[in-house]
This record gives structure tokens, C-alpha cells and sequence, in this order.
């Protein structure tokens, strides 16, 4: 990593909302699969890091340890996940359990998993979907009050709030992927991980998706991690980038210095594989002579 830059590009950022230290997570199977070795982030406040790195390196395993969503055979063999509340309080995620654990998912980090939007009831309407959460996360909220703060959510998310009453077959799966991001909102986390969220949407639906997330982060005030692929894409929308290489985190920086000034040759090597990188591409990065276009 270039520490140097990393250093002036750290400077100019809030404070940590979420750090990891040296995480370790495991498959104990036969033989055991080491996914996540001894990696380090950090998220600041308010902003976008962007996971990097090829299928099956362990971006999601490291997005599940996070949020504390590993289940078994995955285990936390080592390591450290400091959440430094808005409060002033640092809550020791990997410490957390039974009821500190539930309070702590989706009120503080959020998550938006790989293909949720197939993972809606089928048998319950919007409505019912997104009342639930408030039902168990917010057990003094009376009805009117979850109908109006489900009905502000579909706004926010570009949705029109008619569609509460609709079940998800008769949404397109933009609209039930932006349902989705709805409800990882509902609790106002200050962290959203999103692990693909847009994957499976055609180009189109996924460029307006991440241009309402883009919006909602700069209203809200939310740090999002964003996992994906898609490295052109991180590179326009994040501020930071981590990438990972067989479980670790080989690199880590200001995004604009990963696109300029890769330090470690396989980051060169990620580069050079997406040809549309020294195309006509980058209508939404805030950096440079682009600044706005994610408006
Ligand atoms: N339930 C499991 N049991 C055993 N090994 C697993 C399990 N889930 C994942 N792995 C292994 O852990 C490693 C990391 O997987 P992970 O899904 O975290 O990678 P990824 O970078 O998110 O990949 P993708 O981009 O394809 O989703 C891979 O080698 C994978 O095969």
C-alpha cells in the first residue's frame, strides 16, 4: 500500500464509524477454507468503501463478519469489529450476543445481500414486509406511524407508495431490489453494506439504483462498504477502495489514487482486466473535472 497517500487522502476524511482489525473467518470443512485472513478496514464516517477482488476471495464472508451474519460452518477465528456509534460509545461487534446482537444488526449496519431481491416473502405484500421490521425492531410504534414511515421509505427509494399494497411478483426486480434497500433504511443505520446489489439488474435499472443510493447517502449520511465486481464502477462511485486477493486485504486507498497509482500488481492487474476503465465511462465521479455528475 502507498502509505504516503493514503495518509493525506485519511486526513481529509470524518471519523471511523467501523474499524476491522486482522479478521480471520473460516469454513471448518474438509479441508477447512481460510476465506478471510487477517484483514484490516476502515469506514469513515458517511462515506463509500469499495470491496474489490475476483469471485471467491472472500468478499462476502468478510461483508457477513461485518454485520456478525456468519453461520456455520464459517467461524470468526481471530480478529476484532469495533463499531464507534454515532453516541460516542465503541460497540464491540464480535463481543455482541442474544439480545445486544439483534438490537445491533439493522438498527446500527444494515446489510443489502447478493440477490435479496428474490429473497422478499412471495406470500406477503410490501406493506406487510416492511411493517414487520418496524414490529420487531420498534415495538412501541403504532400502526398509522408505521404506515406513514413505510410509505416514506418507497418514496425515498423511488417507488410510488401505492405499491405497499402490491406483492412482489407484480414488481419489476428494480423495483423489488429498491424495496429491498427500503427496508435496510428503515431503522436509519449509519452503515449499509451492500454486497451486490445490483447484479443481477439489467445496465439501465442498475445505473438508477446506484445513482438513488448515491442521493440517499448524501441526504442520510450513511457510510455504505459496496461489494462488487464491477471495478469501473467502484472506481466512480467510491471515495475509498479496498482490494481483496485470496482473503486478504492486499490494498487499500483513496479510489482516484487506486485508478492512478495502483501499488501492488495485482491491483495493475484488475485494472488492466476491464478494458472499459480507458473508455468513455465515469458520469458518476465526484472527483476531478466529472465533480456533480452523480446528481
Ligand atoms: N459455506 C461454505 N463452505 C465452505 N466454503 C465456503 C462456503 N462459503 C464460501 N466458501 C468459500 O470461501 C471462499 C470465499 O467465498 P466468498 O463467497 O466470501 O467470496 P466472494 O469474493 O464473495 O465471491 P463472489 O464474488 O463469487 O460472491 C471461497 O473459496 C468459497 O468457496
Amino acid at each position: 500500500m502507498n502509505a504516503d497517500a493514503n495518509a493525506v487522502s485519511t486526513a481529509a476524511l470524518g471519523e471511523p464509524v467501523l474499524t476491522a482489525r486482522n479478521l480471520s473467518i473460516e469454513y471448518e470443512v474438509d479441508p477447512p477454507v481460510k476465506a478471510v485472513r487477517g484483514a484490516s478496514i476502515t469506514l469513515h464516517r458517511g462515506e463509500i468503501l469499495g470491496l474489490a477482488g475476483e469471485s471467491g476471495c472472500g468478499k462476502t464472508t468478510l461483508a457477513y463478519g461485518l454485520n456478525r451474519l456468519l453461520k456455520a460452518p464459517a467461524l470468526m477465528t481471530g480478529g476484532e469489529v469495533v463499531f464507534h456509534d454515532a453516541s460516542g460509545d465503541d460497540i464491540d461487534v464480535v463481543g455482541l450476543d442474544g439480545e445486544a446482537l439483534r438490537r445491533f444488526r439493522w438498527n446500527k449496519v444494515s446489510m443489502v445481500f447478493q440477490g435479496s431481491m428474490n429473497s422478499l416473502n412471495p406470500v406477503m405484500n410490501v406493506r406487510k414486509q416492511l411493517h414487520d421490521v418496524f414490529t420487531t425492531h420498534r415495538p412501541g410504534m403504532k400502526r398509522a406511524e408505521r404506515e406513514a414511515r413505510s410509505a416514506e421509505l418507497l418514496t425515498l427509494v423511488g417507488v410510488d407508495p401505492t405499491r405497499l399494497s402490491s406483492f412482489p411478483h407484480e414488481l419489476s426486480g428494480g423495483m423489488r431490489q429498491r424495496v429491498m434497500i427500503a427496508m435496510a433504511l428503515a431503522l436509519d443505520p449509519q452503515v449499509m453494506i451492500m454486497d451486490e446489489p445490483t447484479t443481477a439488474l439489467d445496465v439501465v435499472v442498475q445505473r438508477g439504483i446506484i445513482r438513488e443510493i448515491m442521493r440517499l447517502r448524501e441526504r442520510l449520511g450513511f457510510a455504505v462498504v459496496f461489494i462488487t465486481h464491477d471495478l469501473p464502477l467502484l472506481i466512480e462511485i467510491s471515495d475509498r477502495i479496498a482490494i481483496m486477493l485470496d482473503g486478504e486485504i492486499i490494498e487499500q486507498g483513496d479510489a482516484e489514487q487506486i485508478y492512478r497509482a495502483p501499488g501492488h500488481p495485482y491491483t495493475r492487474r484488475l485494472l488492466s482486466s476491464f478494458p472499459s476503465l480507458r473508455g468513455d465511462r465515469g458520469d458518476f465521479i465526484r472527483t476531478g473535472a466529472a465533480a456533480g455528475g452523480a446528481a
